[in-house]
């Protein structure tokens, strides 16, 4: 459905999108992931037809996103990290409006009612809460009933129950045959809807698969140790290949080899002030460590 090839974009000196390949799979949902400013959206934007790369091929469904627009919006639904709607329009003008794009795009009153929104539908859109008008803008992207949509920033703002009626939604489109490309900073997102990750950093593709992929090769095993660590602190500290983070009163120790378990337990058997939880090891974990310079920075 989507071939992304080699795809470059320069902002001056800054190279934002350098060299990257993406493939996306008919019915499939992929996910990019990456710190901020990694290029995510300036490479959805070029996938998208918004913007055009410096270099780098790009088909949408066979479509050119940019000399074949009209096709492509027929086809492709979008939903943009950042909306400016119209000052004075009201959430069903702006439907009804969006509607007429599309030969199938009179259902609107449905989507309204799954997302909450039929109670707004004479509010001005611009009155609405920034968490409402999210829940529009993907409203719209799927008004026309397209066979993909490119979703930047999909849930961000959005309350723990509008997230949960929004995966499922996606979900049973995905299933109906629905292709979706998606930006994130939600691991739990991007585990409960992906088939396949690519994590962006600095405009390069560092890593790619699946969620659970990326955890098996790129988490580390970790415990967590509350009560008095600061005891066993020293000693945990000495073994080479122990990473020691304190996180208020925790303190988090992550395994660069799972070997090492046997020497830090028999540490922790010393210190029986110490609680110890094994952390099960996360898509957030896999991802920390694939970005931990910029984790690092930040
Ligand atoms: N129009 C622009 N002109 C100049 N530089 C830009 C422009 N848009 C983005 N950039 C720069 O390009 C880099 C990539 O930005 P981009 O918005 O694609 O990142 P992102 O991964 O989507 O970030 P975020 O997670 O913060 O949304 C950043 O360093 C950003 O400052």
């Amino acid at each position: 459905m989507i071939q992304a090839a080699q795809v470059t974009v320069r902002y001056g000196q800054l190279v934002a999108v350098d060299h990257v390949d993406l493939s996306v799979a008919q019915g499939e949902v992929v996910g990019v992931v990456g710190p901020n400013g990694a290029g995510k959206t300036t490479l959805l934007e070029c996938i998208e037809g918004l913007r055009r790369p410096d270099s780098g091929q790009i088909t949408v469904d066979g479509l050119h996103p940019q000399s074949d627009r009209a096709a492509m919006a027929l086809r492709a639904g979008v939903q943009l990290q950042h909306t400016a709607f119209p000052p004075r329009t009201t959430v069903e003008d702006i439907c009804k409006l969006f509607a007429g794009f599309y030969p199938k795009g009179a259902g609107y009153a449905e989507l309204l009612e799954r997302f909450g929104l039929s109670e707004h539908r004479r509010q001005l859109v611009v009155k609405l809460s920034g968490g409402q008008q999210q829940r529009l803008s993907l409203a719209l992207a799927l008004l026309g009933e397209p066979k993909v949509v490119f979703l930047d920033e999909l849930t961000t703002g959005l309350d723990p129950a509008a997230r949960r009626v929004i995966w499922e939604e996606l979900r049973q489109r995905n299933e109906a045959g629905l292709t979706i490309l998606l930006t994130s900073h939600h691991m739990d997102e991007i585990e409960f809807l992906c088939d396949h990750v690519a994590v962006l950093v600095k405009g390069q593709i560092m890593a790619r698969g699946t969620p659970a992929q990326l955890v098996a090769s790129h988490s580390r095993e970790s415990l967590e140790i509350s009560g008095d660590h600061g005891s066993v602190r020293p000693a945990l500290e000495a073994i080479s290949g122990v990473q020691l983070t304190t996180t208020g009163k925790r303190l988090l120790v992550q395994l660069d080899d799972p070997a090492l378990r046997a020497k830090v337990d028999e540490i922790l058997a010393r210190h029986e002030s110490a609680a110890v939880r094994p952390l099960n090891p996360s898509l957030e974990d896999a991802y920390l460590n694939l970005t931990g310079e910029q984790a690092h920075v930040l």
